[in-house]
């Protein structure tokens, strides 16, 4: 019933206008549509359109109200289509709301797009302003360098013209001068010659009288010397007349000069001994460089290092020196009887400790001291040749120092190969030679007050008398594969484990085989020395220590021995250069104990095939396999 007001339902079909009409129809058959409307016949039709009335709706209006009329529920139909109006209006009325409210929102939205145009034009103007000011500034600048540079110019204008005006008057003055000088100069020579022909004029006028003058003087002069030796002659002879006459005053006068010889010769001597015997006791010798000996004045210097001293109880003489077996039995037969000759107050031997470099020799001399209970000062050799003439007095004096010692004395001397040469050689200078020859002298009988222990790595250059002087020769080899695993243990050991588990130091270490790699490396480090291998783990320790987080890995200890295989291959070379120049020795035999079988250098040089072959690669030649 919708339609009665108006509204028309979407699906229902739109009221048929043309039923019944004389309008012909709108689309029609295929054979109406065949027959196509013409233009008139078209514009006819539209203008109909716009005057025809439809009175069936009205017809179906009233019907409709009639049936409505008829209808009990007419009133309730009516209140419904009356809600139906009114929520309709509500729902417009909301809309309405809406669209207001959709206008205030683009009003807000206008106005924020204003107020932001707003600020960009002031942030522009401000740009503008800016940038004129500084560019005003510019100018400003400009301007005033401008001035500047002007104001420059005229000054410097200025300044040449009173350089100018100066160097005018200078150059008058200088002539006004030199006019002066040369007039005075004139003036003055004519005095000097005036004065000159005056003084020779009078001179020739005086001469009798300046002769006469003079031989007075002289005459004078004589008999007042005469007079002076007759009075001192007779002075003298009364004195020694009477002294010789008077007997208890030749005896008094022949006395009193003996004593005082006497006491002058003794005041000398008595110092001299005296200083001696204080220096023997209390200070060491220049010569000695370390020492476990009480002095003094050492005592005085290092406090500390001295009650540590005190402290230290004889150990193990060879605990922490790793060596081949048989040379550890060797040097422990040694260390015995070291420390028994001391207990039994019996003479000590001489031993000569020889072999490469940083084979721990230093290392067990010490430990050797300490552990027979003596105390130990070590020499070296290069130290006594820049002495030249006073190495002497000092060799004397180290010996001199070394007899006064109560718990007796290991006397190491390193490098002893620098001084103790051969006589015959050219290389040895005279002071050297005396040196030597003052060495010999002390060391000619056994001691029981100092043990001497020589160590060389060249000791094929010692004089036949210091070979003579020897009673042990020791020889310390490069270490063997063996021997470099444990050194390598002992020092990973001490550098790395010990500090690692040392709660306030920065060091870790990763988890690893530490066995199997400390065997590992051993295998890699053939050649090296124990000194070598400590180095390795000091260099382990700072490889940790420069980590960021102080943990050492195993690559990089792994990277670090790597480094030291390099550099030890370096080392080699530059050795083997060395020695080859100076001819000396390269080889020593490991098994045996005998020492110096020097190599031709010509054998190093050229390799088995040929001097035309490769090079061999640079092989430690101290190394023990
Ligand atoms: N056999 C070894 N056992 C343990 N450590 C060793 C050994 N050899 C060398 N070292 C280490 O190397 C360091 C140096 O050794 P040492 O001074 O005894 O060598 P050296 O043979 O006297 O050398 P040089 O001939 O150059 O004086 C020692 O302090 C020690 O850390």
């Amino acid at each position: 019933m919708s339609w009665l007001f108006g509204i028309r339902n979407k699906g229902a079909p739109p009221p048929d206008f043309n039923a019944g009409g004389d309008l012909p129809p709108v689309g029609g058959s295929g054979d109406d549509r065949l027959q196509q409307p013409t233009m008139d016949e078209k514009a006819r039709r539209s203008a109909m359109e716009a005057y025809r009335f439809d009175s069936s709706a009205l017809e179906r209006a009233a019907a409709a109200a009639k049936e409505l009329e008829k209808s009990k529920h007419a009133k309730e139909a009516l209140e419904l289509s009356k809600l139906q109006e009114m929520t309709k209006q509500q729902e417009m009325l909301a809309k309405m709301k809406e669209y207001e409210a959709a206008i205030e929102g683009s009003k807000v939205e206008q106005k924020r797009a204003f107020e932001e145009e707003r600020r960009k034009t002031l942030a522009e103007e401000t740009k503008q302003h800016q940038q004129r000011a500084q560019y005003q500034d510019q100018l400003t600048r400009k301007r005033y360098e401008e001035q500047l540079v002007q104001q420059q110019r005229l000054n410097e204008e200025n300044l040449r013209r009173q350089e100018e005006s100066v160097a005018k008057q200078e150059a008058m003055r200088k002539a006004t001068i030199e006019h002066e000088m040369e007039v005075r100069s004139k003036l003055e020579a004519k005095k000097l010659e005036a004065e000159a022909l005056a003084k020779a004029k009078a001179d020739r006028e005086n001469q009798d009288l300046y002769l006469e003058q003079l031989r007075l003087k002289a005459a004078e002069n004589r008999v007042t010397v005469l007079e002076s030796i007759k009075t001192a002659g007779t002075v003298i002879g009364s004195g020694v007349h009477s002294l010789l006459t008077d007997w208890d005053k030749t005896l008094t006068a022949v006395g009193g000069l003996s004593l005082l010889a006497l006491g002058v010769y003794t005041a000398k001597n008595a110092t001299s001994v005296s200083a001696r015997f204080i220096e023997a006791r209390l200070g060491k010798p220049a010569l000695v460089r370390e020492t476990s000996r009480f002095s003094l004045l050492e005592s005085l210097k290092h406090p500390v290092l001295s009650i540590k001293q005190f402290q230290t109880k004889p150990a193990d003489a060879l605990a922490g020196v790793i060596l081949e077996p048989k040379l550890e039995e060797r040097l422990r037969d040694v260390a015995i009887a070291t420390k028994n000759t001391k207990q039994n107050r019996g003479m000590f031997r001489n031993i000569l400790m020889y072999g490469p470099p940083g084979t721990g020799k230093t290392m067990f001399a010490k430990k050797l001291a300490m552990h027979s209970g003596l105390d130990y000062a070590i020499l070296t050799g290069g130290d006594i040749a820049p002495l030249g003439n006073d190495a002497v007095t000092a060799m004397h004096k180290v010996f001199d120092w070394a007899s006064t010692s109560r718990k007796g004395l290991l006397l190491f001397i390193d490098e002893a190969d620098a001084f103790l040469r051969k006589r015959s050689s050219e290389s040895i200078s005279e002071s050297l030679r005396a040196c030597l020859n003052a060495f010999l002298y002390r060391t000619g009988e056994q001691s029981n007050k100092f043990m001497l222990v020589l160590a060389s790595n060249t000791p094929e250059q010692f004089d036949w008398a210091v070979n003579d002087r020897l009673d042990e020769m020791v020889e310390f080899s490069l270490p063997g594969l063996e021997e470099r695993e444990r050194l390598l243990r002992l020092y990973f050991d001490k550098f790395v484990l010990e500090p690692a588990s040392q709660r306030h130091r920065r060091l870790k270490v990763e988890q690893f085989d530490f066995g199997q790699f400390c065997t590992e490396m051993a295998r890699l480090t053939e050649g090296m020395s124990g000194r070598e291998i400590a180095k390795l783990g000091v260099a382990w320790q700072a490889a940790a220590y420069s980590s960021t987080d102080g943990v050492l890995t195993r690559q990089m200890a792994e990277e670090k021995v790597r480094q030291a295989l390099l550099q030890h291959s370096q080392k080699v070379e530059w050795q083997s250069e060395a020695e080859r120049r100076e001819a000396k020795s390269l080889t020593y035999s490991s098994k045996e104990t005998t020492y110096a079988l020097p190599r031709s250098s010509a054998a190093i040089e050229a390799p088995p095939g040929g001097p035309s072959q490769k090079k061999p690669s640079p092989v430690n030649p101290y190394t023990r396999r």
